[in-house]
Formats: C-alpha cells, sequence, structure tokens
C-alpha cells in the first residue's frame, strides 16, 4: 500500500486555482521531492496531506487512510515539518516535545525525545524557552516536534530555507538515517542540489498541476549532454557555432555563450572554430546537466 496516494486532488482560493487536479503515489521508503516555483501550490498541497486545509475535492491518502474521513489515523502516521516558525513562547524545548507527545498519547516517550534532541544537536537547549532561542534553533524544535510519535511518513516542507550549513547537514543526517531505517520522506525545498543529493523521485508543480513526475535519474537523463560555457576575450562567436547556443539572448549581449554539446569529443572542433575565427577565450567551464538544468528547461517549457 502507498505511503501517500494522492488523487486528482483540486483546490482554489476565489479566483485561484491553487492546485488543478494533482495525482501522485509515493511508496513506503522512498525519499521524495515536491519541488517547483513559489506558488506552485507545494504548501497547500502539504497542508492538505497534513489535514490542516481541505480540498474542494479529490482524496488523499496516508497509509491507506484517508486525511478527511480518517483523520486521526492518517495524522498518526504522518509527521509533518511546517514551513511557519509557530510556537508557544512560555515553554521549553522538552516541555514542548512532551506535549507534542501528548496529543498522541504518548506518555513516557523521554528516551525518544532525548535521542531526537541529541540527533539535532539540541539537548544543551532542552530547557531553554522556546522564545530565547535563534530562528535555526526553533526550526530544530519544529522538525523534532514532527518526530516525537516516530510517523513512518515524514514530510517536509523547506525545512532548510535560511538554515545555515551546521544545521543543513546535522539535519540531512538525521533524516537520512531515518530514511534508511524505512521511513518515508516528502520534502519540499527549493534547494535543488539537496534535493538532487537525496530524492530518488521528484514531482514539479507548476501552478497547481504536476508537471514532471519521474526519478532523479531519468529526470536528469532527459537533458541530453552538458554545456560548455565561454567567454571571449576577443572577436564574437562564429556563425557556426550559434546553432548551439543554449540561451539566445546571449547571441545579443555579447561575450558569454553556452553551448549545448552532447559529449566530450565535441568539445576540441568547437575550440578549432572558435581558434580559426581569431575569438580569444578568456575563460571556459564544461558543466553537466544536473537537476537544476531539468527544473529550468521543465519550468520554461510549461509557460
Ligand atoms: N490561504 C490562502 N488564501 C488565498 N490564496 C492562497 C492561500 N494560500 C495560498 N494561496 C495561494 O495559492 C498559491 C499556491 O500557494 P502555496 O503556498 O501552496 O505555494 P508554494 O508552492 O508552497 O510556494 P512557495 O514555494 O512560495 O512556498 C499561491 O498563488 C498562493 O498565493
Amino acid at each position: 500500500m502507498a505511503a501517500l496516494h494522492i488523487v486528482d486532488v483540486k483546490k482554489r482560493y476565489k479566483s485561484l486555482q491553487a492546485l488543478g487536479g494533482v495525482s501522485l503515489s509515493v511508496e513506503p521508503g522512498e525519499f521524495f521531492g515536491l519541488l517547483g516555483p513559489n506558488g506552485a501550490g507545494k504548501t497547500t498541497l502539504i497542508s492538505i496531506i497534513a489535514g490542516l486545509n481541505r480540498p474542494d475535492s479529490g482524496t488523499a491518502a496516508v497509509h491507506g487512510f484517508d486525511v478527511v474521513k480518517d483523520y486521526r489515523e492518517a495524522r498518526r502516521r504522518l509527521g509533518v515539518v511546517p514551513q511557519e516558525l509557530v510556537f508557544d513562547p512560555f515553554f521549553t524545548v522538552r516541555e514542548t516535545l512532551r506535549m507534542q507527545s501528548g496529543y498522541f498519547g504518548l506518555k513516557n516517550n523521554d528516551k525518544w525525545i532525548d535521542e531526537v534532541m541529541e540527533n539535532l544537536d539540541l539537548t544543551d537547549k532542552a530547557d531553554t524557552n522556546m522564545r530565547a532561542l535563534s530562528g535555526g534553533m526553533k526550526r530544530r524544535v519544529l522538525v523534532a516536534q514532527a518526530l516525537v510519535h516516530k510517523p513512518p511518513v515524514i514530510v517536509l516542507d523547506e525545512p532548510t530555507a535560511g538554515v545555515d550549513v551546521e544545521l543543513r547537514q546535522t539535519l540531512w543526517k538525521f533524516i537520512s538515517r531515518l530514511n534508511r531505517e524505512g521511513h518515508t520522506i516528502i520534502l519540499t525545498t527549493h534547494y535543488l542540489e539537496e534535493a538532487q543529493a537525496l530524492c530518488n523521485r521528484v514531482a514539479m508543480l507548476k501552478g497547481g498541476k504536476v508537471v514532471a513526475l519521474d526519478t532523479m535519474s531519468k529526470l536528469i537523463k532527459r537533458i541530453s549532454g552538458s554545456q560548455l560555457v565561454v567567454h571571449l576575450a576577443r572577436g564574437t562567436l562564429p556563425d557556426g557555432l550559434k546553432p548551439l547556443v543554449s540561451h539566445p539572448d546571449e547571441l545579443v549581449s555579447g561575450s558569454r555563450y553556452t553551448l549545448r554539446v552532447n559529449d566530450y569529443a565535441e568539445v576540441e572542433p568547437i575550440l578549432a572554430t572558435l581558434r580559426q575565427s581569431g575569438a580569444v577565450i578568456d575563460d571556459m567551464q564544461l558543466h553537466q546537466a544536473d537537476l537544476e538544468d531539468v527544473f529550468i528547461q521543465i519550468m520554461e517549457g510549461e509557460k
């Protein structure tokens, strides 16, 4: 049974169709990326999965439990790290985590709470009031809060936005461990490098619709070859190379050109053509296609 099963979910805010019929399934144990530009509908979809928002139509189920009809059962299987930092400022970190355990009916949860705090480098702050924590520390508590009931499915909505390198590393180490131990992870992020390193499969949303849904390796293979970026100190791009330019505006703007190359063997003839035309290369890089290239290509194709 799917860890998450979403069928034709639609959501409208007045005149704005935030989700226009989203369907997708995530299998247990996957590390799944939900990507898309600002306003694509990612947070709306997550809030529907978490039962904080109702779809106008369509269904979402966590391990077979409908998020509306079987709310409690679905919620019990889900840990959500929200994007926004909302806390009761009067409680300490440990109290906050104990209360969250209480919501799930867990009384003697201190051993796991300690372990979660340890893994998120929160132990030193266990008895500190929430209001005295820095933004990054608060974000750690949000993650800890989502994990107190050991949910099989963990949803992280931009957990590393505005977070320092150390916390990112701590967080990904812990989340990757949970994933290895069998937890399903669903992640939204604007850091495509992180998504590429972590996710096995990705859905890309745009304007409330799924515009790509595939494994990471297949998505990256969609972009054939690499790009050769050349900066010319002198001369302009010879006509013969113009069809290779990826961004037509570079032909107008001048000395930096991004050229498509299907394999390394094509690089040498390009350099020879440049040399023969009298152009002088100031700097060049060979850039392997990555998730960011795929993202840009898919999003531009969906304009
Ligand atoms: N409560 C609301 N009332 C009206 N419009 C809303 C509401 N919540 C979200 N929207 C709109 O719905 C669309 C989708 O928003 P959503 O927050 O789901 O996008 P997102 O993909 O999470 O974006 P971001 O990457 O910026 O977090 C946006 O156009 C947003 O302005």
